[in-house]
């Protein structure tokens, strides 16, 4: 997988805030949709566009547009909705579907209990959004859920992830001849014993939407 953590002082200065306890949901959502607009910047840098002309008012130029069929931008519920008005703002034509997981905090399996996307994703790039990447086991399922459907090149664009999450999906992926891409603001130390992110910022949806 090509991993890319975005090194920006704005972004440095941005997770900073995000992380720290006392900034309340007001103050975390709007930090986590500036974020993703940044890592957007990044994260679409292979989207696929086609050659188009205009004319200006004073000539023809040659220039590009984005390629159909247009993106699928694919937040992972709930705390992954947090991030998906930053990646539409730089994606208006994209289309959005939606996985639901929750990860089983005791076992730290994650479990599917929505889907809602296009049956045929065959020749879709797709961005998926989920603030955190720990164990890896929620992003790796939604994106082997995406590659059955036909997606053959997926982006994951998460704010903090971990080593064990990033070498969970390594192992999952391996072989398999599809590029993944994941673009975060920040690789942190490691996880502890309940499966959280070391610094990290707590739990993502209850920071962002309150305790479920
Ligand atoms: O890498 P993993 O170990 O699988 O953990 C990461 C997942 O945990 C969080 O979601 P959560 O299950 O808390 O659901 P929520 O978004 O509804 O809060 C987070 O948003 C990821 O989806
Ligand atoms: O640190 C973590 C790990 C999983 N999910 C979160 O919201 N935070
Ligand atoms: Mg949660």
């Amino acid at each position: 997988m090509e991993t890319l953590v975005v090194d920006h002082p704005l972004v440095a200065h941005k997770l900073t805030a995000l992380r720290d306890v006392n900034t309340d949901s007001p103050t975390f959502r709007r930090l986590a949709d500036e974020l993703v607009t940044l890592l957007a910047y990044e994260a679409t840098r292979q989207v696929r566009v086609t050659e188009w002309s205009v004319e200006t008012p004073v000539a023809p130029a040659r220039g590009v547009r984005l390629a159909q069929p247009y993106p699928l931008v694919v937040p992972i519920l709930r705390a992954g909705l947090g991030m998906l008005d930053g990646m539409t703002r730089l994606l208006p034509t994209a289309e959005v579907g939606f996985l639901g997981m929750i990860r089983n905090e005791s076992t730290l399996e994650a479990e599917t209990y929505a889907t809602r996307l296009p049956e045929d994703l065959s020749g879709r790039q797709v961005y998926v959004v989920d603030p955190m990447l720990a164990t890896g086991g929620t992003l790796a399922a939604a994106i082997k859920f995406l590659f059955d459907r036909g997606a053959d090149d997926v982006t994951a664009l998460c704010l903090l992830a971990a080593p064990e999450g990033i070498a969970h999906l390594d192992e999952s992926f391996a072989g398999t001849g599809k590029p993944i891409r994941l673009v975060t603001a920040a690789l942190d130390e490691r996880l502890n014993e309940h499966g959280y992110i070391v610094p990290g910022l707590g739990d993502a949806g209850d920071r962002l939407y309150g305790v479920v």
